[in-house]
């Protein structure tokens, strides 16, 4: 297994994910770039490794634009490391793109929030209502994923301002239902919804929320929930008064960000009434 990773010249570290380091890594065959997490199983407790498997085995099945693409994992049984291969994203996370604008006080331009916000859309859209199909028997069954830890720090640009969601190190697939209520919530506290704290389970609508925080911490530099303590927090989040957007952002942005933000979660858009609108479907096309 080493031999494999002899494949690869290692660069500098580029940052942490879940569960590991993550490192730029140059392929000796051609050159290419890449992003390696490397993990030392062995701290991980079974339950880890467990949730590790599922974090590979999601990831390995989904290929998406706005996905950061798994290659392939490595497992060095010697030194008890598990190397996950991944797209290099050389723009960064979107947490040091937030930290530059807010330390610079410029504002996010609103062009460039919406073309994150659709391509996020695109992404969750793939994993709450994508598909996998099995090799052997072509037998196509619906996913749902859901990402579960949706925020700044996951989400990562590649050199073309196109974005990819990461670090599904949270995520959980929800085809066996009685995962859906062993779901506990591992997430980070800012983006979390009203719904985990009221105990209820997490589900797509949850992802939804998330995705509304960080598109409204793009525009206002900060979360639109804070608070020194959780308990403060928490009460903050379920009551869900959101101040406006700053005013140099139109109202079409404003509405979708209240939208996502929405305490009830039924009244919440899923990604499917999100790619109806008329503004996302304009960026869309855009985009293409
Ligand atoms: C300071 N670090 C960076 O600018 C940075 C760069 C250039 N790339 C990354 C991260 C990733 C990267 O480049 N590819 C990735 C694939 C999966 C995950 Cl979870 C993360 C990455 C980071 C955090």
């Amino acid at each position: 297994d080493v031999l494999e990773m002899d494949g690869y010249e290692s660069l500098e570290s580029i940052g942490s994910g879940s569960f590991g380091l993550i490192r730029k890594v140059r392929r000796r065959a051609d050159g290419k770039i890449l992003a390696r997490k490397e993990i030392d199983y062995r701290k991980m407790t079974t339950k880890e490794k467990e949730q590790l498997v599922a974090e590979v085995n999601i990831l390995k099945d989904l290929k998406h634009p706005n996905i950061v693409q798994f290659l392939e994992r490595v497992i060095d049984r010697e030194h008890c490391f598990i190397y996950i291969l991944m797209e290099y994203c050389e723009g960064g996370d979107l947490a040091a793109v937030i930290k530059r604008h807010r330390e610079s006080s410029t504002p996010i331009p609103e062009e460039f929030v919406w073309n994150i916000m659709v391509q996020l859309i695109m992404a969750l859209h793939e994993c709450h209502h994508g598909t996998t199909t099995n090799e052997e028997t072509h037998q196509v069954t619906p996913r749902p994923i859901l990402h579960r830890d949706l925020k700044p720090d996951n989400v990562f640009l590649d050199g073309k301002h196109n974005v990819k969601l990461g670090d599904f190190g949270l995520s959980r697939s929800l085809t066996n239902p009685q995962k859906a209520f062993a779901q506990t919530y591992v997430g980070t506290p800012f983006y979390m919804s009203p719904e985990l704290i009221g105990e209820f389970t997490y589900d797509a609508k949850s992802d939804i929320w998330s995705l509304g925080c960080v598109i409204y911490e793009l525009c206002a530099l900060q979360p639109p929930f804070l608070a020194d303590t959780q308990a403060q927090l928490s009460a903050r989040i379920k009551e869900g008064r959101v101040q406006s957007l700053p005013g140099n952002y139109t109202q079409e942005l404003n509405q979708i960000v209240k939208w996502m933000l929405q305490v009830n979660s039924r009244k919440r858009p899923t990604t499917k009434e999100l790619l109806n609108d008329s503004q996302i479907k304009k960026v869309q096309r855009g985009l293409e």
